[in-house]
């Protein structure tokens, strides 16, 4: 193989599966390893690629607002991949995050089809949520296609499940995924060695069947710029709707728990930070919701950050338009005078730090 060649691996997997976990968790143990990243976000604020910034300043490029499996054509992707695999940056894999929504064959396609000399496709690594897997595959047969054509599946989210449970899923995976390596894993943490160091990848296309990899051609709409994907009939992100809201006004920590905890089912992923202002002057709050999962972790702001809520919402059958008024109607011009207990719904959601930690060390639960 041509040494000189940097290995571009697709990060796939629904939402909230756990994508920018892996991801954080390769960028903290990839030893002399340099990865670039292009961090490709559905909603139009791009929260995914504020949660791998700063860990590696100009090697991280995000790719945002609509699927990557869309873009007109992979001329924007050929301009970054360009940048990253010049080789006065250094960089020796290059790892992309897709959507939650995209269509992989789509990423793997134009990757195949790039005349960049620099870069070799270095293979599909699919994310599973153990947890939602049955819910997930329910609503959207095509992610056994999926898992059909990637070269390692990471079944994630293990420390969520029993045991036994685990298990069965493993079995399903590995029957979906034919020869791909399947692995369990909490908080994304894989064996690096693993990641990076996929099975011949020549080979392994080889093994693609081009139709595959061909069927969903659509007719080049850009979804760029839109955040109603509806016209891309077939894709994942066809029945999907996303709504960015940003707001410098606080947010009232009771009106908006009182959202949250009666969203509808359909409001499947939720992303981003919450300022609630002088209930919690120190700290902003990073909010994730995947499902029927709800967690916040606070984080202190840093000097001279923005006070901002920013959140990206994804759902089918959504009133996007009614949901926008909500939040709206969540904002505090008038704060309170200081009432610790208006952040108690909130702290419901806030794992203890160490209760994480243990679960994601365990070593029962990978
Ligand atoms: N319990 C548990 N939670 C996890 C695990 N991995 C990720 N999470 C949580 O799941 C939520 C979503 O994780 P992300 O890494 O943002 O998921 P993603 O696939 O990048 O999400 P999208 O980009 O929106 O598709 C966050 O709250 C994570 O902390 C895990 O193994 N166990």
């Amino acid at each position: 193989m041509n040494r000189q060649q940097i290995p571009v691996v697709v990060l796939a997997g629904f939402l909230g599966s756990g994508k920018t976990t892996l991801l954080n968790h390769l960028l903290h143990h990839s030893g002399g390893s340099r990865i670039g990243a292009i961090v490709n976000d559905f909603g139009s604020i791009e929260i995914d690629a504020m949660s791998v910034a700063g860990q590696l300043g100009d090697s991280t490029v995000s790719l945002g607002n609509g699927c990557l499996c869309c873009a007109v054509d992979a001329s924007e992707l050929d301009e970054y991949l360009e940048r990253l695999a010049r080789p006065s940056a250094g960089i020796d894999v290059i790892v992309i995050e897709a959507s939650g929504l995209a269509e992989p064959q789509e990423l793997v396609k134009m990757l195949l089809a790039s005349e960049n000399p620099h870069i070799v496709y270095g293979g599909l690594v699919e994310v599973v949520d153990a947890a939602e897997f049955d819910a997930t595959r329910e609503r959207h047969p095509e992610v056994d296609r999926h898992l059909g054509i990637a070269d390692l599946v990471v079944v994630n989210k293990a420390d969520r499940v029993p045991g036994d449970e685990r298990e069965r899923v493993l079995g399903v995976v590995r029957g979906l995924a034919g020869r791909a390596a399947v692995v369990a894993a909490s908080y994304g943490r894989v064996d690096v060695e693993l990641f990076f160091d996929r099975a011949p990848v020549g080979e392994r296309v080889g093994q693609l069947s081009f139709d595959d990899l061909r069927e969903d051609d659509h007719d080049g709409h850009d979804a760029q710029g839109h955040d109603d994907h509806g016209e891309h009939d077939g894709h994942l992100h066809s029945a999907y709707e996303s709504l960015a809201f940003t707001s410098d006004v606080p947010m009232g920590p009771r009106p908006l728990m009182a959202l949250l905890d009666s969203r509808p089912e359909g409001l499947y992923r939720i992303k981003g930070y919450v300022d609630f202002g002088t209930a919690d002057p120190r700290n902003r709050y990073e909010v994730h919701a995947v499902g029927r999962f709800l967690r916040f972790y606070p984080q202190p702001w840093q000097p001279g950050e923005p006070r901002l809520t920013q959140l990206v919402l994804i759902g089918s059958g959504v009133d996007v338009p009614a949901l926008e008024k909500e939040l709206e109607a969540c904002r505090e011009y008038a704060p309170q005078a200081a009432d610790e207990r208006s952040m108690w719904g909130v702290l419901r959601y806030v794992q203890e730090p160490e209760e994480e930690q243990e679960a994601a060390e365990d070593p029962t639960a990978v």
